[in-house]
């Protein structure tokens, strides 16, 4: 009843005025099949009396008036119907999503779980709608079923209760089914995923290459089926046993009417019923019957929809993976540092500590570096940092303030950051930067000063269309397509200078966050790069990940991150003096620069 209600009142929020002419729609579509056979048998009971017929005048115009409106109303409900669907699903996509905007965190978005049952929520947005439709199926059913069933008891009273005993196995089986549909629906979300995920990978321009070169397409393409061959072999066992379960009820009800037909005749044969009530009996039991169908089929399809619309409920009403404070603290501007006290964190209780008690201050104003092995944990306390999971344990305090207990978004509005894995956008270059703070959308200067630290300004300005050229060609129309430089890709380093830029816009945040800014960047760019954030850097908060230890050694602070700890702490020459992992790794990245008897060495060292 709760779910009947969400989806009433979502289609009410939705289109009202459609909603009152759809039920409108639905009455008189109800009411009509009774009235006319009411009026039929009037007309041929007339007809069969002593003649002449000059009372005939009226009932014939009010046939064919009801017929007229027979007619229409299927189509007025067609358009009614449709309308109220475009206008639910819209309205029940814009609430789902917003709903999904209140996940603060990650988790949900890694959680499979989360996934089927959002793909599902995608897919039901227009259950209210069909909900609503069902529900008036049941209503448009039972009324016409009560005329009829009036009807027929008038002529044939135990025949009138063997069809309605008839109908409970009937209603019984196909909500039974319509069960099994949406639990079958929810079983399939991994093999579905699969599925899409293949099929993705199949069409993904970026996947192309490897795709391509790995010979991959046949066994991707044989997986994918393998997907769909899953899923069609349940669906395929469902549709068989729905189709022998409703042969059998079919027979029962054409065997049931196919009697009571001959019975009928009989009577009339005997002169016992008139031509009239023969007439009324087979309106009667066919519209019985026909009502009864649709009535046990929107019964189920109000079951399977509510069903299904459960999955939407659940997104709308999950709580947020991150408790949000209940009374939220102000966030004071940086004036300290950051302390990582004590974190401890895994990405689930299945999966193994990645940080084992990190303990790390990061000084307001200064430059920090955090260095480490593959995997050692540095994007994690990035995302960690940015709120994106909370500590397993221990704490991250801003000024002394657990991160906790401050407003998420107020938190992320005081930080910049270029992550490691940075969005291409399919936007224009000027959009793909405006991102990083929306307030600079279509503020030129804004957007070509961040552009100029990032090294990338002369680049956009040399496109086509300059800033306003479209980063890709897959949303170009046909006519577009044609014009030359429209839709432009550009290189892995120019996308790292555009999501550079993108951080650039909020150099007026607490604290930068650049993990891996120059991984793609040539040398002479990383260079250049490097030398700017230095300049950026100076006198900000910031934290440097960085497998490029010469970019990292002004930092003030350098953190070596290793078996889920900071194992070293202190600045470039500390380290070195320290002889630990850092210098082991800078000595060895150091003697790749230095060829056998070459010059050329690394900056600062000798
Ligand atoms: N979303 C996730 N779910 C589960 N495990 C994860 C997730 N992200 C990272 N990990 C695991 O956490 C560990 C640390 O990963 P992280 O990305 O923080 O390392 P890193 O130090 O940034 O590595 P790199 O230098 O290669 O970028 C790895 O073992 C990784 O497999």
């Amino acid at each position: 009843m709760g779910r009947l209600g969400g989806a009433a009142r979502l289609v009410w929020r939705a289109a009202p005025p459609q909603l009152l002419g759809y039920l409108a729609n639905t009455v008189l579509a109800a009411g009509l099949p009774v009235l006319l056979a009411w009026l039929l048998k009037g007309v041929l009971d007339t007809l069969a009396g002593p003649g002449p017929h000059h009372d005939l005048a009226w009932p014939a115009a009010a046939l064919a008036l009801a017929g007229l409106v027979t007619a229409l109303s299927p189509h007025a409900g067609e358009y009614l119907g449709t309308e109220l669907d475009r206008r639910v699903s819209l309205h029940a996509q814009n609430e789902l999503f917003t709903a999904v905007e209140r996940f603060s965190g990650l988790s949900r978005f890694e959680d499979p779980v989360f996934h089927d049952r959002l793909r599902l929520a995608q897919r039901t947005t227009t259950s209210p709608s069909r909900i609503v439709d069902a529900v008036c199926g049941v209503g448009r059913g039972a009324l016409t079923l009560i005329g009829f069933l009036g009807s027929l008891a008038l002529i044939s009273l135990p025949f009138t209760a063997v069809l309605l005993v008839a109908a409970v196995p009937m209603l019984v089986v196909e909500l039974r089914l319509a069960r099994r549909r949406a639990a079958l629906q929810w079983t399939l979300g991994p093999t579905e995923r699969w599925e899409q995920f293949y099929s993705d990978l199949l069409s993904n321009p970026y996947a192309a290459k490897e795709v391509r070169l790995f010979g991959l397409a046949g066994f991707l393409r044989g997986r994918m089926n393998a997907e769909q061959r899953i899923a069609n072999r349940a669906l395929r066992q469902l549709d068989r046993r729905e189709f022998w379960v409703r042969a059998l009820l079919s027979v029962l009800s054409a065997s049931l009417s196919a009697a009571g037909l001959v019975w009928a005749i009989r009577m009339a044969g005997r002169g016992q019923v008139t031509v009239g009530d023969v007439s009324m009996f087979v309106a009667a039991v066919a519209g019985v019957q026909v009502a009864l169908n649709g009535l046990v089929g929107s019964i189920s399809s109000t079951g399977y929809e509510l069903s299904m619309f459960g999955h939407y409920m659940e997104v709308l009403h999950a709580e947020s993976d991150l408790p949000s404070p209940e009374r939220p603290l102000a966030l004071p501007p940086l004036r300290h540092g950051i302390e990582l006290r004590d974190v401890w964190f895994r990405y689930s209780d299945q999966h193994p500590w990645v940080l084992r008690g990190v303990n790390l201050f990061i000084p307001s104003g200064r430059s920090t570096a955090l260095v480490g092995h593959n995997g050692a944990g540095k994007s994690t306390l990035v995302k960690l940092l940015c709120r994106f999971y909370d500590p397993t344990r221990g704490a991250i305090l801003w000024d002394g303030v657990d991160l906790r207990e401050v407003p998420v978004d107020e938190l992320r509005e005081r930080m910049s950051a270029v992550f490691q894995d940075f969005m291409n956008y399919d936007f224009s270059a000027a959009d793909n930067i405006a991102v990083g703070d929306l307030g600079a959308v279509g503020d030129q200067e804004r957007l070509e000063t961040a552009a100029r630290w990032a090294g990338v300004h002369g680049t956009l300005t040399a496109l086509p269309a300059g800033y306003a050229t479209l980063l890709t060609r897959m949303f170009l129309s046909e006519s577009e397509r044609q014009e030359p430089g429209a839709g432009v890709m550009l290189s892995g380093g120019q996308w790292q200078r555009l999501a550079l830029a993108r951080a650039f816009l909020r150099t007026d945040r607490d604290v930068m966050i650049l993990d891996e800014p120059s991984a793609g960047l040539d040398a002479e760019a990383e260079h250049d790069v490097h030398d700017r954030l230095r300049k950026l850097r100076d006198g900000a908060t910031s934290l440097l990940i960085s497998h490029r230890l010469g970019a990292v050694r002004d930092a003030d602070l350098i953190a070596v991150l290793s078996d889920g700890v900071v194992a070293e702490l202190g600045d470039h020459a500390e380290l070195l003096g320290a002889g630990g992992l850092y210098a082991r790794l800078f000595t060895l990245q150091a003697s790749g620069y230095q060829a056998e008897g070459s010059a050329f060495q690394v900056q600062g060292e000798t």
